[in-house]
């Protein structure tokens, strides 16, 4: 029996992000060898015209996975029946600002992208929101769609929890697939919280295999929440292959069981003050998933002061964020 095609709908795929992340979807890497994926592209009208050169190249790679590919300069057509929905478009930060300074410029997509979302995608729809400042561009997005359930809107943090175990994997002198359970709370800005009280390496507490505690707060935690500006001041321009790859890493886990050690982070909506964490927030937090469709927050995790005091401020900055945009939420909030 021939298996349908997935949707997968894809906003800035013009982009640098997109132009990295289009072509390891088609080819199958992503849903398996034997899910073939239909592509429903999203970019602004000026950006059509370089759109259509990707997709002269997506047709030249002939990957038999690839059902179908279609551009569109209207949401609500490209989000038409989508199972998945990576909302990329957006501008990217440049060197000396931050993530939330993208705020005004980038938010007000998201309303219309919500509300298309809302009217247009699959039942079973997932959206992940990459374009910065992305947990609160995500919540933007849901609060627009109240069709669409809470526990189906993913903010990116993926690239923080990468970054994270290359950090504790360079320092510790292992590969990156011995360092387990690193957990990214917060906002995808400068006061997110890479966790590593409760990382593991080779089995054992990263505590207990990096001696140099000092390490962990100096140079560990702003190491990885500034390494997104670092990238731009080096290459000039924001993160693109690690960002799609992160981006895949995330639909990646959310599909497939978590295996028993180990778990991933993405923001998600905030119910129920899950370590209490304020609610109606899009938040950070370590999840797994037993049967690639729902998840749940890791339970009974024990926080020490300092890591409670970082959890707090990021969710105080995501409470200002929420304020800035106020005027572009929706009724679903
Ligand atoms: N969450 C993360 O970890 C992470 C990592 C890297 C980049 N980002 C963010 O991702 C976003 C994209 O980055 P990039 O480097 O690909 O930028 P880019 O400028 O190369 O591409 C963005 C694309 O979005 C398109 N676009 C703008 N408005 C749109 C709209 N309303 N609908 C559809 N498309 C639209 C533009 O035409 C452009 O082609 C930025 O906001 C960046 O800050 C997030
Ligand atoms: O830092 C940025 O502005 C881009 C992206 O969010 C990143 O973390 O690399």
């Amino acid at each position: 029996m021939s298996v349908s095609p997935i949707k997968v709908a894809i906003t800035g795929a013009a982009g640098q992000i997109g132009y990295a992340m289009l072509f390891r979807i088609a080819s199958g890497e992503v849903f398996g060898p034997n899910q073939p994926v239909a592509l429903s592209l999203l970019e602004i009208p000026a950006a059509l015209p370089s759109l259509q050169g990707t997709l002269m190249e997506l047709e030249d790679c002939a990957f038999p996975l690839l059902a179908e590919v279609h551009a569109y300069d209207d949401a609500e057509a490209a989000f038409a029946g989508a199972n998945w929905v990576i909302l990329v478009g957006g501008m990217p930060r440049k060197d000396g600002m931050s993530r939330a300074d993208l705020i005004r410029a980038n938010g007000p997509i998201f309303t219309t992208q919500g509300k298309a979302l809302n009217a247009a995608a699959a039942a079973d729809v997932r959206v992940l929101v990459v374009a910065n400042p992305c947990n609160t561009n995500c919540l933007i997005a849901k609060s627009h769609a109240p069709t669409i359930p809470s526990d189906r809107w993913f903010a990116m943090t993926r690239l923080d929890q990468n970054r994270a175990i290359a950090q504790l994997a360079r320092k510790a002198g292992v590969g990156v697939g011995q360092v387990k359970k690193v957990a990214v709370w917060g906002n995808h800005s400068d006061t997110q919280y890479p966790d590593y009280g409760h990382a593991v390496i080779n089995g054992q507490p990263a505590t207990s295999v990096i001696t140099d505690h000092d390490w962990f707060l100096n140079d560990f935690v702003p190491t990885v929440a500034k390494r997104g500006g670092a990238v731009i001041k080096a290459r000039g321009a924001s993160s693109a292959a690690s960002a799609a790859n992160a981006a895949l890493d995330t639909i990646k886990s959310c599909i497939t069981p978590t295996p028993a050690d180990d778990w991933f982070s993405a923001g998600v909506f905030s119910n129920g003050n899950p370590y209490g964490i304020p609610e109606g927030l899009i938040y950070s937090m370590p999840l797994t998933t037993a049967d690639g469709r729902t998840w749940n927050v890791v339970p009974g995790l024990e926080l020490d002061g300092e890591a409670r005091r970082r959890i707090e401020v990021s969710a105080q900055e995501l409470l200002s964020e929420r304020d800035t945009v106020h005027d572009l939420l929706g009724p679903a909030i």
